[in-house]
């Protein structure tokens, strides 16, 4: 055979074949797909070069969203994915039982949080969980936690004051601690104390694995496990992996002996130190609850209760701080929900807060809603089409990726007249509700399990701060540079001025 026959031979069996095979085996998903508008593309590498960092990637969704409409299709490489913030679409993936399965991301978390519920494939063994979970977050429940948020909110208060008078301060720091202190208590039923002892290795760990999520899913070549453990970021996961589970596997050890004893030992005290009855904490729950007669593993309570941690903080101290935000930088709303303030407790700065109070606090609820919508904590979340689905009288083929855009329905003027505008008193509108035009809590099967946890905590943090502060805009003035890393951050903080009352 001559050298140009083989080389020739060579170039279809390593080009012309892979490509053959790509397009035959995908010749339905790129058919599906391109019948939506997308950004032009360059050859191979799609729309890989529109996101160089992750804070352009959601200004660029919002920017397709309003040239492309609210359904369009991006390439990066050779994976295709629709961006989906249409309302009877997201009606349709969030509501549909067996569209459960999370995209491929999701798999940076798992050496943290193993299977737990957010990055479980929404199969049997996560249904089984959810109902089992499920009841740890019924109100009464909740109700008990309320002393823990505040709490640790006069801790946060106390360390704000220090900042008391200065003309600008970025809040989230101080509400991140408050938020990993309070996630603590309420999860494993332990302290971390992380706002009093600035150095925790607890805390710089979970950093470390939150900061890697974001790394390893934009990175090109670290986002193979088999380059990524030549870097030295896999030393730093191995580490802080190590760190964050031995703490939550002692704490599991030691509420199983506690539980044992209780069990053989009817005399065990159910007290704290000062004599008050204990809380439950989640962990109490989860290690006593069975679902037809099936209790989960060490292993299985140790990922789920990593999975509050990681998903009951960041969200909430993110959440909180830009709501602070906002109300700094609006006079009217600050004097709204401090008359409601007043209607509750009078002039009371410090009074005992109950979950009935909180209940109470309808305006607020407006202000942390509008909130929400506006800097929604998760802006973006993946679903992968695992079966051929029919829709709107079309099979959306199996393999599909789809983003579903919860952001870009929050700022859609169809939804939200002046969308960019900081108005709670869109939520005051009653009976003209579209369940899935607001979803910073995700809807449907695989929704936000701890939303009334979150509600309940960033009520407790936000009223807390402004009976204690007058709050103000920053000086100089501080516009917000956001980007949407595990939950959506800013990169120059969160800056407002703060004078004690
Ligand atoms: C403002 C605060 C919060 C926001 C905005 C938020 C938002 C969300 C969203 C959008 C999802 C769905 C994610 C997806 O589809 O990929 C989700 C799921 C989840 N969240 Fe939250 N979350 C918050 C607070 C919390 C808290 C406090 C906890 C626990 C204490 C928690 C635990 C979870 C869990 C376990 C899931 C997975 C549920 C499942 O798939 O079955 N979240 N959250």
């Amino acid at each position: 055979m001559s050298p140009l026959t083989q080389y020739l031979l060579a170039f279809v069996a390593i080009v012309i074949v892979p490509i053959y095979i790509y397009y035959t085996k995908y010749s339905k998903l790129l058919k599906f797909v391109r019948q939506f508008p997308n950004p032009p593309v360059i050859p191979l590498l799609g729309n890989a070069l529109d996101f160089k960092t992750p804070g352009e990637f959601l200004k660029k969704l919002h920017e397709y969203t309003k040239t492309y409409g609210p359904v369009f299709h991006l390439q990066f490489g050779l994976r295709h994915s629709l961006v989906i913030s249409d309302y009877k679409f997201l009606e349709f993936l969030l509501s549909h039982n067996s569209l459960l399965r999370k995209n491929a991301n999701i798999k940076f978390l798992k050496p943290w949080i193993g299977d737990g519920l957010i990055t479980a494939d929404g199969g049997p063994r996560w249904r089984m969980h959810r109902k089992l979970i499920t009841p740890a977050f019924h109100f009464k429940i909740l109700e008990q936690f309320v002393d823990v948020f505040e709490a640790d909110g006069d801790i946060l208060i106390e360390k704000l004051s220090k900042e008391s008078g200065n003309k600008s301060v970025d809040i989230y720091p101080y509400v991140t601690r408050c938020a990993l202190d309070a996630i603590c208590e309420t999860a494993m039923g332990t302290k971390i104390n992380v706002q009093t002892n600035q150095t925790s290795s607890y805390f710089e760990s979970a950093r470390h694995m939150c900061r890697l999520f974001v790394t390893r899913s934009t990175s090109i070549l670290g986002r193979y496990d088999f380059f990524f453990q030549f870097t030295n970021d896999y030393k730093v996961q191995e580490k802080s992996v190590k760190i964050l589970h031995d703490y939550t596997k002692e704490v599991i050890q030691n509420k199983r002996r506690e539980l044992t004893n209780k069990h053989s030992d009817n005399t065990v005290d159910n007290t704290d130190e000062l004599g008050r009855k204990r809380k439950k904490a989640f962990l109490d729950l989860i290690l006593e609850a069975k679902v037809d007669n099936q209790t989960l593993t060490d292993e299985e309570i140790r990922e789920e209760v990593d999975t509050f941690m990681f998903a009951g903080h960041d969200t909430t101290a993110t959440s909180s701080s830009f709501i602070l935000y906002c109300i700094a930088n609006n006079k009217e709303v600050q004097e709204k929900i401090l008359e409601e303030q007043r209607d509750i407790f009078g002039e009371e700065k410090n009074p005992k807060v109950t979950y009935a109070n909180l209940q109470e606090m309808k305006y607020l609820e407006n202000v942390v809603k509008e909130g929400l919508r506006l800097y929604t904590p998760v802006p973006i979340s993946g679903r992968l089409i695992e079966q051929d689905v029919e829709y709107n009288g079309q099979i959306i083929p199996k393999g599909m990726n789809v983003g579903i855009f919860f952001h870009g329905i929050h700022m859609n003027p169809e939804y939200y007249p002046n969308p960019e505008k900081f108005d709670p008193s869109r939520f005051e509108v009653v009976g003209n509700k579209l369940p899935f035009a607001f979803i910073p809590f995700s809807a449907g099967p695989r929704n936000c399990i701890g939303q009334k946890y979150a509600m309940v905590e960033i009520k407790s943090i936000v009223s807390k701060v402004l009976r204690n502060f007058e709050l103000s805009p920053a000086f100089p003035r501080h516009d917000l540079d956001l980007t949407p890393e595990t939950v959506l951050k800013s990169l120059n903080g969160v800056r407002i001025g703060l004078k004690l009352r």
